[in-house]
């Protein structure tokens, strides 16, 4: 299961709330951002739902709250949803979004600033190609961080059986749950059946991200992700991470890689095993709306 959510607030999926909101997206994985800043109402997982609906919402795959900053220095948090109602921790593309939110908002000034996710405070670069860079923070593989049942002592690669069958991957926490399983060609890769396979598994859990990865070679990767909360995605930016330092660790790609989704390419790069992953890439703004609450769920 994705993390736990309470709401300190009643649902407010009935009528009388109307939500301003940017649509966005990252390398095609697409989100809602909302401002919700001085807003004393958070979101909770039925509205959540109803905004990520591809038909009676908004449809997004995450959607995301600006909030107030949590650490000295940040210019604002921001909070992730998956369009199921589940809280996340981190999202790559995401943030990229966010930075580009803040800085046409004005929140965010120059070329490099700081956020909080739930996670971590990421340090953001704008580029000069009008493309993003965040510190995604230190790749944790220990199977508690990530969490992985069932395994005490890090593996660069797991095996696990299931119903007659055994599943190969490589496992890591970029602040949310992955696994990694290489495949010969991401084109025919099982995503739709083994993806939430896996993710339904004890061995996980608080469920995970699967990411489905074929090595072109030492600087450049094919990925497909099944993502938590979302089914599989055109882009995952925490996923592109993930499978990237899982492979950089086995020693099969260099450690600066492009990272190609079905919806574009990331740039990954981990100097050291105790550095922080980088990952650069697109955010586009898509259109503005409003969201008047209780919609789409007569
Ligand atoms: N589904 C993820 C959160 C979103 C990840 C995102 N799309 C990314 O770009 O990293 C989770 O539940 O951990």
């Amino acid at each position: 299961m994705a993390e736990a959510v309470s709401s300190p607030v009643a649902p407010s999926t009935r009528a009388g709330r109307t939500l301003r909101f940017s649509k966005m997206h990252g390398a095609g994985n697409d989100f809602v951002v909302i401002d919700l800043r001085g807003d004393a109402h958070p979101l909770d997982p039925a509205l959540c739902r109803a905004l990520g609906d591809r038909h009676t919402g908004v449809g997004c795959d995450q959607i995301l709250t600006i909030e107030a900053p949590r650490s000295a220095g940040a210019v604002a948090s921001y909070r992730i949803w998956n369009s199921d109602g589940s809280l996340a921790r981190q999202c790559g593309n995401g943030a990229r979004c966010v930075a580009a939110w803040l800085l046409r908002d004005g929140a965010a000034r120059g070329d490099r600033f700081d956020v909080d996710s739930p996670v971590d405070t990421h340090h953001v670069e704008r580029l000069a190609d009008g493309r993003f860079r965040i510190a995604m923070g230190v790749p944790r593989f220990a199977p508690a961080d990530v969490p992985l049942q069932g395994y005490t002592a890090a593996q660069g690669e797991y095996a696990l059986a299931h119903d007659g069958s055994t599943y190969t991957f490589g496992a890591v926490s970029m602040g949310n749950p992955h696994a990694v399983i290489e495949v010969a060609d991401v084109a025919t890769a099982p995503v739709q059946t083994t993806g939430p396979l896996l993710q339904s598994l004890p061995a996980f859990p608080d469920s995970a991200n699967i990411g489905f990865v074929q090595v072109e070679s030492r600087e450049r990767v094919r990925l497909r992700v099944y993502e938590r909360g979302a089914g599989e995605t055109l882009a995952c930016g925490s996923g592109a991470c993930a499978a990237a330092v899982v492979l950089m660790q086995r020693g099969r790609i260099a450690r600066e890689v492009t990272v190609a989704l079905p919806g574009g390419e990331l740039q990954i790069a981990w100097p050291r095993d105790d550095a922080a992953v980088t990952m650069a890439g697109p955010a586009a703004f898509v259109f503005e709306g409003t969201f008047q609450t209780g919609a789409g769920l007569a």
